[in-house]
């Protein structure tokens, strides 16, 4: 049994928006973002996902009466007239985000949520939810893809996700970030991304001899059949009974696609099948690998002269087994109290974690000669940033560092999502995010894309915006003593 997703929340987003209600502030409009402080895998870039499930989240949102009866079993005993506001609870406010695929760095608002309190308040943990999961999958596979290069990349990761939620929207973040298929069918048919397999060991367990599962598999499935050869011996029989089985398909007017190696030195293997298939006359047939493999082990493997074309990865890719969460956040940046937005900040111990103050944009700022992305720029909503007028620049964590920019092209990254509880548009469907994805990789210089120790690409604040934060904290801190 599956409730709405109403409930997919935390417990004290119910808490603080009983208390608005109750104290009659639960209509003041406020402003949130999130954003992320810190790259994953130490890469130079994350790549922004799960947009569309924010978005599908966001239109089905209403309580069910299942959930209402729930929240009226709390101990927190809710008004009646509390859970009769729920009743009728529906998102009305604006959310602007960044597109899928679109390259993202530390501090920059990914996505904006502005609306009455009680609702743009409410919506914080499904957002992270969604957008902490997807863009970390979606980074992971670009690093990956990274390595691939042109090979291609089979997403195997369902076995070994995090339940069935996180298989299929991290294939879907997969795709967006260059994989070409994924094994997961239900993946394939909710969102269109192409679905391959090959087959498992059990397939050559379940006969007497490998060479007569490898000839009923190719019997039942002709058409670009892959035998997997490490069930035994992989050079003493797997290839060779591949081998045997794609003459038997060319006598029939078939060709086999691919042999697949899961087990032992996949360089050695790969290039020993290799050389045993084009001296048997098969220099099409690919070689298929896997077994947990990463971006580093590919790297190496590579290094060592694999000949592998294709390589499936399931593990490390579906668990971002080595850095497996983004510390993504939701913070308020201003409210109205009744006289306009007041800017708001939140202090902190921890200098990182010191938000930045009221609704902000951020823009992508482009060298018109070379086309590249010189910097990202976030600035107060209200100014004006695509005049094309010198812009000050500011270095957030060395402000002393700053310059000013006159020649350069300026694209808002947020787009209008939401106005007002409505869509604006349909957002774009997966292949178009795919080539936009590729088109955001393009505008970025070499130093920025690279796996390791990657250059920091620089997103600055405008001088309204670095001044209205310093005055805030002063403000808040207090004069400081001679
Ligand atoms: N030439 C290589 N260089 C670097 N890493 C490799 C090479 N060949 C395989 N690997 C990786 O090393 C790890 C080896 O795993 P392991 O030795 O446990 O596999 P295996 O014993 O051969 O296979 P399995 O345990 O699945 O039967 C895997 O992650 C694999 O992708
Ligand atoms: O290794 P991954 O990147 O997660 O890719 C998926 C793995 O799933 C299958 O293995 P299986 O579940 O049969 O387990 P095993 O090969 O590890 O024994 C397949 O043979 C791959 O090795
Ligand atoms: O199709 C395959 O070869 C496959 C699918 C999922 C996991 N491992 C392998």
């Amino acid at each position: 049994m599956e409730p709405s997703i109403a409930l997919h929340t935390d417990k004290y987003q119910i808490n603080m928006m009983y208390a608005h209600w109750k104290m009659g502030t639960h209509n003041r409009r406020a402003v949130f973002e999130m954003y992320f402080r810190k790259l994953p895998f130490g890469n130079g870039y994350a790549v922004f996902a799960g947009l569309q499930r924010i978005v599908d989240y966001i239109l089905e949102l209403r309580f069910s009466e299942e959930e209402l009866v729930y929240l009226q079993q709390q101990e927190e005993r809710y008004d009646p007239a509390f859970i009769d506001e729920l009743r009728r609870f529906r998102f009305s406010g604006s959310i602007d985000a960044v597109p899928e695929g679109t390259l993202v760095f530390p501090n920059e608002p990914l996505v904006r949520v502005e609306g009455r309190i009680m609702e743009a308040q409410f919506v914080e943990t499904a957002i992270l939810n969604m957008a902490n999961y997807q863009t970390l999958i979606a980074t992971k596979a670009s690093r990956i893809k990274q390595v691939a290069g042109d090979d291609t990349l089979l997403e195997f990761g369902t076995r070994r996700a995090q339940e069935m939620d996180a298989a299929v929207w991290g294939a879907r973040a997969a795709y967006v970030a260059g994989f070409d298929a994924t094994s997961n069918m239900r993946a394939g048919l909710l969102f269109g991304i192409p679905a391959k397999g090959t087959h498992a060991h059990a397939w050559v367990q379940a006969h007497d001899s490998e060479l007569e599962a490898f000839e009923r598999y190719a019997e039942a499935l002709p058409d670009g059949v892959t035998l997997l050869v490490d069930t035994y011996d992989t050079l003493g029989s797997g290839v060779p009974h591949a081998i045997e089985v794609a003459r038997q398909l060319r006598a029939k007017g078939k060709e086999m696609q691919a042999i697949r190696l899961d087990s032992g030195d996949l360089a050695v293997l790969s290039k020993e099948a290799r050389r045993m298939l084009d001296e048997s006359g098969f220099p099409n047939v690919r070689i298929v690998a896997s077994n947990d493999l990463d971006e580093h082990i590919m790297m190496n493997l590579k290094a060592q002269g694999a000949a592998i074309n294709t390589w499936g990865v399931g593990t490390q890719l579906i668990t971002a087994a080595d850095q497996p969460s983004l510390g993504g956040v939701y913070k308020l940046a201003a409210i109205d109290r009744g006289k306009g937005y007041e800017p708001v900040i939140k202090l902190s111990g921890n200098l990182d974690k010191v938000t930045n103050p009221a609704a902000k944009s951020v823009h992508r700022l482009i060298d018109p000669d070379t086309g590249y992305a010189l910097g990202d720029y976030m600035a107060l909503r209200e100014e004006d940033v695509s005049g094309g007028k010198a812009l000050k620049r500011i270095d957030p964590a060395h402000p002393y560092v700053n310059s000013v920019l006159s020649r350069y092209e300026a694209v808002p990254l947020l787009r209008s999502v939401f106005r007002d509880g409505k869509l604006v548009a349909p957002l774009p469907n997966l292949e178009e995010i795919r080539s936009y994805h590729r088109a955001q990789l393009a505008l970025f210089r070499q130093p920025y894309l690279r796996k390791l120790h990657p250059e920091p690409y620089p997103v600055s604040f405008s001088k309204q915006l670095w001044q209205l934060k310093t005055e805030m904290i002063q403000r808040v801190q207090g004069p400081a003593e001679e």
